[in-house]
């Protein structure tokens, strides 16, 4: 075979031989033979170089210095891709060590220091071993979370290679043992095995399912490191996705200070918890596995299960009023007597399948209207009534025995039931059917009335939606002389639109969910507004002629669910060139990768951007949940 080979031993130790002869500087280093052997063993190559270029002395110069400019065309690696990604982490050692050792002549005084400096010797191997560190899986390591990223993971650099490490459930400043449990391309996922440090901003979570549940994660931590936690998760990402360092880092940054949330308990409006067959048990509670209905749960899916359930008795995210039935039906449902069982995601066998409770107000009222919503896998009313029974008998339970200090007044309760005959785990019914009630509920938003149906995006905190509509209508910065052609993309119940539509000439909405646009329809004419139109559209698959039913719009509304525009949209919002366009985001991912298509473009496609970021605003609509929001602004160029 043409080539050098190593790590072979006996060819390592001839290869440092001959390196010491050639390159006196390394007496200056104790054993260098056995040193620069192990060096190589790290680094666990087998280099092959081209006959002509078998020059020892300088070989593993070549493999440092060549590789990175001729990409592996002149010299080749055996041992195929695994031993490259190897070469390519080692690199760095290899090169301070070569760089001592083949060009003596161009090192600075004291290079013997330099040698010296990096200390080759049998125990520092360890360490440089650990400095061009690629984990393996198992591997235990002791880490620093340094901030949260998307969904609210710990982000954890390696000392002194900083290679990136993901943990679930590690907070900020926490010092911790991890375990490596997966290598995905440029970084690493651990699991905490245990806490040596915590943060100095920890406080104990008020929940008792805080520690397994996937909803609230940073419960554990001061309110204030969650906002800068979030913030930082903003920055980081315009920065490094929506390439706005620019005009970030300036002295007018365009960012914003997060705007906090001032209840951070009981402020969900909506909660959505799964029947399920498999009870999840954390591991200390294993030996408690219970048989037949006793292992049925309802609760929460636990975190990377779709099959297994933390059963919960309340939420601490969700009003008083809805805890107050969630506790009524966990009282009841696994009663054999009721012949209830939850849908089972493995056989497809079993009738409940969600829960879903909903949080209104009556309109000029402060007392509470709820929403519950069973979606069953096929529709039988008579096994529900015994629940629609017990849940319709609560309103009088909470006049009578709360004060309203305490719990606000439930005024009405709504119970509905929605059949999905399908498969999937989604809680949209294909029929709807109302067993209590009316099908609707009532909330009010900057002084409006919105009738809301149980399968209707409506912002899931009302208190902080009343602080995020009024940053969007500041930004919107309509005139309000009843001029101006509002567009509202992804309108839902069509809120935003609706809170718009008073000082503008009309207002166009779209949304996908029918019965989002017709609750729209609905509330325009509830709050006796005439200026709003609302279409139902899927907005990923928009026609060349969209936009040919409305006038050219001077202002843009787009606030898209999580994945944020189709590309379709943003090459249509680059054609249509309104002045304005407020883009509000609940994942500061997508949101960045939108601005940069919008004010950069999009390259690979030949597509250019035209509109400049004037303002990004965080908003923390969800404490102790991962969740961001964000308002910004764009202008036409
Ligand atoms: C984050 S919500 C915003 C709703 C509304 N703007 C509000 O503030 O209440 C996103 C909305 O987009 C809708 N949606 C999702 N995908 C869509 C699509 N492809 N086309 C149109 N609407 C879509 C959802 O049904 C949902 O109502």
């Amino acid at each position: 075979m043409n080539g050098l080979f190593f790590p072979s031993k006996r060819r390592r130790f001839l290869f440092a031989s001959r390196l010491k002869r050639e390159l006196p500087e390394l007496s200056s280093i104790p054993k260098p033979r056995t040193a620069i052997a192990n060096l190589l063993s790290v680094s666990g190559l087998r280099i092959l170089l081209p006959k002509r270029r078998r020059r020892p002395a300088c070989s593993l110069a070549m493999a440092a210095t060549i590789v990175p400019t001729h990409g592996f065309r002149q010299l080749s690696v055996g041992g195929g891709p695994l031993l490259l990604r190897r070469f390519r982490k080692h690199q760095r050692n290899l090169c301070s060590l070569v760089a001592s050792l083949s060009y003596p002549q161009e090192q600075p005084e004291g290079s013997s220091k330099t040698l010296a400096e990096l200390s080759i010797n049998g125990d520092d191997i360890a360490k440089s071993s650990s400095s061009s560190y690629f984990p393996k899986r198992g591997e235990t390591l002791e880490l620093v979370c340094e901030s949260l990223a998307f969904k609210g993971v710990g982000v954890c650099k390696v000392e002194e290679t900083g290679f990136v490490v993901m943990c679930d459930r590690a907070l900020p400043g926490e010092r911790f043992i991890g375990r490596v449990t997966r290598k995905k391309g440029s970084y690493a996922q651990v699991t905490k095995v245990e806490t040596i440090s915590s943060h100095w901003d920890c406080v104990e979570a008020p929940c008792e399912y805080a520690a397994y549940c996937g909803g609230c994660k940073t419960q554990n931590l001061t309110y204030e490191a969650q906002l800068r936690a979030k913030e930082l998760q903003v920055r980081d990402l315009m920065i490094h996705v929506g390439r706005f360092s620019d005009e970030i880092s300036g002295s007018s940054s365009i960012m914003k200070s997060i705007v906090p949330c001032d209840i951070q308990f009981h402020y969900r409006n909506k909660m959505e918890f799964s029947f399920g067959a498999w009870k999840w048990l954390p591991k200390e509670l294993l030996g408690q596995k219970q048989e037949g209905s006793d292992n049925y749960a309802l609760g929460l899916h636990a975190p990377g299960f779709f099959d297994k359930v933390l059963h919960v008795e309340k939420c601490l995210l969700q009003s008083e009023p809805a805890n107050l039935v969630l506790a009524a039906i966990q009282d009841c449902w696994r009663d054999p007597q009721l012949a209830l069982s939850p849908y089972d995601v493995h056989s497809h066998k079993g009738f409940l399948k969600h829960l879903m409770l909903r949080t209104g107000r009556t309109a000029g009222t402060d007392s509470l209207e709820l929403m519950v919503n069973f979606v069953t896998s096929s529709y039988k009313p008579d096994l529900l009534k015994p629940l629609v029974e017990k849940i319709s008998a609560i309103p009088e339970v909470v006049c009578m025995e709360t004060s309203e200090d305490l719990c606000p007044l439930l005024s009405y309760v709504s119970i509905m039931n929605n059949v999905n005959t399908s498969v999937g785990n989604t809680s949209v019914g294909e029929m709807e059917y109302t067993l209590h009630g009316r099908s609707t509920i009532t909330e009010t938003l900057r002084g409006l009335t919105f009738q809301i149906s149980a399968n209707s995006f409506f912002q899931t905190n009302t208190s902080q939606a009343e602080v995020l509509y009024k940053l969007i209508e500041d930004c919107a910065g309509l005139r309000g002389d009843g001029s101006e052609i509002v567009l509202d993309l992804f309108c839902g119940t069509g809120t935003i639109g609706l809170t718009l539509a008073r000082r503008a000439k009309h207002v166009y909405g779209y949304e996908v969910v029918p019965q989002a646009v017709s609750d729209a329809n609905r509330n325009a004419k509830l709050n006796k507004i005439s200026n709003a139109t609302f279409v139902q559209g899927d907005l990923n698959k928009i026609s060349e002629n969209f936009g040919s039913d409305f006038p050219k719009p001077d202002i843009v509304i787009s606030d898209p669910n999580r994945p944020g525009m189709h590309l379709k949209l943003i090459k249509f919002l680059l054609k249509l060139k309104a002045p304005r366009i407020v883009y509000v985001s609940c994942n500061p991912s997508t949101c960045a990768r939108d601005l940069d298509y919008l004010c950069h473009g999009v390259e690979e496609k030949n597509i250019e951007g035209c509109y400049r970021l004037r303002s990004i605003q965080p908003v923390d609509m969800f404490p102790h949940t991962p969740h961001i929001e964000c308002v910004c602004l764009l202008e036409l160029v």
